[in-house]
């Protein structure tokens, strides 16, 4: 059995964190394990509330799953530089494959779950270990400090993220709802990039799209698949997911994991390397 690792917290509503890594483990047909750091509290409109896991305890959590075969693993919420620390080094002595990190700094609700002493412990210690990098558009603007004006500034800056270490980046895009497209893009390893653009969906069911588009890359990069294959095949996921909203939570919600993984069944060999 493929099994993969999410790294992080836990969102009381089940829309996000570790709970939709689990759910698009799962949809992927991934066993996924979890090293808890921490819970937010969150109803259908804000977090109200977080606590964090201490770092012993994360360390033990590490500890526990060295007996597992896990070939690829993400990071989530990780909340301040103790844990940034704590993260990186049980990471680095582990067997744990590649590594997709998602910079979970702002939420779509304008929460932050990153804390700013953090910033510095999560360039130097968690960016170079990144196989993949994930940030949103401003995350990625925050992690430069610099504003992204246009597409060659997301290319410029794409580009300045591999420099820091991450080896492949994805820089998601922002979201206009005046303009019909999201434009992601993808700078790969060796060089070559690529841009998905996807169509603007008018919808508050959209939590957990970014934690569920990194943990689908995981679980492709569980199973062997390549870099660009795995960015693809998330990218389709999320956008049927968000295609066929669910009736769940009277404000924000969730996307849906059951419509994105009848996308696997559909077509998993149409996505081209
Ligand atoms: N309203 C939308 N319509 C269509 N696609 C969307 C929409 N919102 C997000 N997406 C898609 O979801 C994926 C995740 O991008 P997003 O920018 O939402 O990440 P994020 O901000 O990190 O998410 P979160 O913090 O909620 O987990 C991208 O592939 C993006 O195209
Ligand atoms: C625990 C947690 N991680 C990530 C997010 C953002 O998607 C959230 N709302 N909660």
């Amino acid at each position: 059995m493929k099994q993969a690792l999410t790294i992080a917290g836990f969102d009381s509503n089940g829309s996000a964190g570790l709970a939709a890594d689990l759910h698009s483990f799962y949809a992927a047909g991934i066993y996924g394990h979890g090293v808890l750091t921490g819970v937010v509290a969150e109803n259908a409109t804000t977090i109200t509330a977080s606590t964090t896991m201490s770092p012993s305890f994360i360390k033990e959590e590490f500890d526990d799953l060295a007996e597992f075969h896990i070939t690829a693993a993400k990071t989530g919420m990780l909340a301040n530089s103790d844990i940034i620390k704590t993260v990186a080094d049980c990471y680095s002595k582990a067997t744990f494959g590649p590594l997709v990190v998602d910079p979970v700094i702002i939420t779509k609700r304008h929460n932050r779950l990153l804390s700013n002493d953090a910033f510095a412990n999560f360039c130097h210690q968690l960016i170079p270990l990144a196989t993949v990098l994930t940030p949103n558009f401003t995350e990625a603007e925050e992690l430069l400090n610099h504003d992204f004006n246009n597409q060659d500034d997301i290319i410029t800056g794409a580009h300045q993220l591999q420099a820091m270490g991450a080896q492949n980046v994805v820089i998601k895009g922002s979201h206009d709802h005046n303009q019909p497209l999201i434009h992601n893009y993808v700078l790969l390893a060796d060089g070559t990039d690529f841009w998905m653009d996807n169509r603007f969906v008018k919808t508050n069911k959209v939590n957990g799209a970014g934690d569920s588009f990194s943990a689908i890359i995981t679980a492709e990069l569980a199973k062997g698949q390549p870099v660009a294959k795995a960015i693809k095949r998330a990218n389709q996921f999320v956008d049927v997911a968000i295609h066929h909203p669910l009736a769940v939570g009277q404000n924000f919600g969730p996307i849906n994991h059951w419509a994105g993984e009848k996308s696997f069944t559909n077509d998993s060999d149409s996505i081209d390397g």
